[in-house]
């Protein structure tokens, strides 16, 4: 019976996959010379996978794509699966229109995706109109001078998760005295510095966003979070999400494990139309079941923090300092308000935007710092210095190397370093530097048809040599202290010329807020504690399909640092 089952399931799959392709190749077909065909590119390496398993599957992120950069320079097409040409965009005036226009959107997959994570009323699912009036209510609240309002909260949660989380997590049945005394045994500790750096993104994201200790969030959240940190990725789920549904009919969970078949689902299942994705996403396997659940109680608490605030509002309690306080402007209801309902429906993607990036975007700073342990100690004096004199009244912007770190971590590191977009119609995309063609045409708009895939190259254009000099590739923080750094023509991004936050209408809200929260726990953390790279242990990598954190060879995520206790 189990076997005859086994059959079937096969077949279906097979003849399914058999029908894919062919209507893959239809497609293909049908439509005809597409016009980006005499773009110069890399020679595809098979019909099936084009060049995808050079651009997803490399140990380091980039092994083959920064080369094709610098041999076809900052637009290049690149052969997708079946054949399928792939434009790949690194230039800034092409990223900036691309960006900007609504002729290009996110694929139909990413959107379920976004539907099957967050409510339908929150910002990142909404399109349009509706999105650009919740984005006016949110903005303000997301201002410079608002955001400089956060940071005492910002601070007292980083004092208590930063330092006081590694004692917890360094065992945690001692007490931080007990820990104390440990170090001073044993003054270096070898551990994986991403829990600790979640749980304190975690705890500044729910004091200073949601006015909530992470306790407040709940066990069942928290057991949620911390799986998503240990062994998946969110944004990552987002991104290879195909990989995820065919778990159900592979009967395991692939956990970080891109390989063939889910390059091959994705490659089908971004022109798939979105009721397939909805009608997909319904399916019980074991990441969806998680995905859902985590919406579930996200809402759920979310309502609950909504709620208790404003009861305390209509008893005419004090209200905290924190976002969703201010959202909810003393209970008084405008137009240009959001609902409570509305914002209790923004609570997971808040947590999740602004936990997991912060998270990975530290992690590769601390081992950035591991690795160059003189600017670690320039950093540190830095610190010191500025401590020392403002006690609690720091002026974080006015510390050049603490801004220049973060500045050339966000760099090299992009939370999203390859992001997908489709043309939803024909359109034509202005270039910074002309393009000389296969026929020798030298062209400075490439003419691209609807349904046309992009790859917005966000990791590639933070590496192009013409704008940031021939050290590129190279962790160099000073290079934003010494004046010159970025060398373009053109303003792009909402902060130093990069695109980590994206740029257009999609900008990453919190922008600001990141860089509040890493300038506070990067103070704590490396003010109170020198960070070194573990003798004999896995060297930690970027993952090969998106910048989201290291991996080890167990297959678990992690980096693994040693931590010297040093005030
Ligand atoms: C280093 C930290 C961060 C990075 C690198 C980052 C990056 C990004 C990027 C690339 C996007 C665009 C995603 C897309 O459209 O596909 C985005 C969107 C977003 N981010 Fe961030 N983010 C960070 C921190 C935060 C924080 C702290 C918050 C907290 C409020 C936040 C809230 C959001 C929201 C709400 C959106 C959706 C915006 C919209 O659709 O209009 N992010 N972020």
């Amino acid at each position: 019976m189990g076997n005859s089952l086994s059959i079937n399931h096969g077949l279906v799959q097979g003849v399914g996959a058999a029908a894919l392709v062919l209507l893959f190749a239809l497609r293909k077909w049908t439509r005809g010379r597409n016009p980006i065909q005499d773009i110069a590119g890399p020679p595809s390496c098979s019909w099936i996978y084009g060049n995808m398993l050079q651009l997803m599957l490399t140990k380091q992120y980039g092994d083959y794509e920064f080369d094709w950069q610098r041999s076809y320079g900052a637009v290049y097409r690149l052969k997708g699966c079946f054949s399928e040409d792939r434009l790949m965009v690194s230039d800034p005036v092409a990223l900036q229109f691309i960006l900007n226009s609504a002729k290009f959107e996110h694929s139909p997959m990413f959107a379920s995706m976004m539907r099957l994570m967050h409510d339908r009323k929150s910002l990142i699912v909404a399109q349009g109109e509706n999105h650009r009036r919740l984005r006016a209510a949110l903005n303000p609240k997301f201002s410079a001078a608002c955001v400089r309002g956060y940071e005492p909260v910002m601070q007292r949660a980083a004092q208590e998760v930063g330092a006081a989380n590694i004692f917890v997590i360094l065992n945690n049945r001692c007490s931080a005295s007990q820990i104390t005394r440990e170090l001073e045994k044993s003054p270096t500790l070898a551990m994986d510095i991403l829990p600790l750096l979640s749980n304190a993104a975690l705890g500044v994201v729910s004091e200073a966003l949601l006015g909530c200790s992470t306790q407040d969030l709940g066990d069942e959240f928290m057991r949620i979070m911390a799986r998503a940190v240990s062994v998946k990725s969110f944004i990552f789920v987002t991104r290879l999400s195909l990989a995820y549904l065919m778990s159900f009919f592979r009967n395991r969970d692939l956990g970080l494990g891109v390989n063939e078949t889910a390059i091959l689902g994705n490659a089908i299942g971004t022109h798939l139309p979105e009721w397939v994705w909805d009608i997909a996403a319904l399916l019980p396997t074991g990441i969806l079941n998680e995905l859902r659940q985590g919406k579930h109680t996200s809402i759920k608490i979310g309502r609950q923090i909504v709620e208790r605030k404003m009861m305390a509002m209509r008893e005419g309690l004090e209200v905290d300092a924190d976002v969703y306080s201010r959202l909810l402007d003393g209970g008084h209801h405008s137009d240009k308000n959001l609902t409570p309902e509305e914002l209790a429906a923004q609570t997971s993607l808040i947590i999740i935007a602004g936990h997991e990036t912060t998270t990975n975007t530290l992690a590769f700073g601390l081992l950035e710092l591991a690795r160059n342990p003189i600017f670690q100690d320039s950093l540190r004096t830095e610190i010191h210095s500025t401590l020392t004199k403002g006690g609690s009244d720091v002026v974080y912007n006015n510390m050049p190397l603490l801004n220049a770190f973060i500045k050339e971590i966000l760099r090299l590191y992009p939370i999203l370093a390859n992001e997908e977009r489709i043309a939803v119609e024909d359109t034509v995309v202005p270039l910074a530097e002309s393009i000389v063609t296969t026929t020798g045409a030298r062209i400075s708009h490439v003419p691209v048809r609807k349904g046309q895939v992009v790859s917005v190259a966000i990791a590639s254009y933070q590496r192009l040599e013409s704008l940031w000099g021939p050290d590129a590739g190279e962790f160099r923080p000073l290079r934003w202290v010494e004046g010159v750094n970025y060398r373009g023509e053109y303003g792009i991004g909402p902060y130093a010329n990069l695109l980590t936050f994206f740029a257009g209408p999609r900008t990453c809200l919190g922008w600001r807020f990141a860089i509040l929260e890493m300038q506070v726990l990067i103070c704590e953390l490396v003010g109170k504690f020198s960070f070194e790279l573990p003798k004999g242990e896995d060297t930690p990598r970027m993952y090969g399909a998106t910048v989201v954190a290291s991996v080890l060879s167990s297959g678990e995520r992690g980096v693994p640092l040693c931590i010297k206790r040093i005030v």
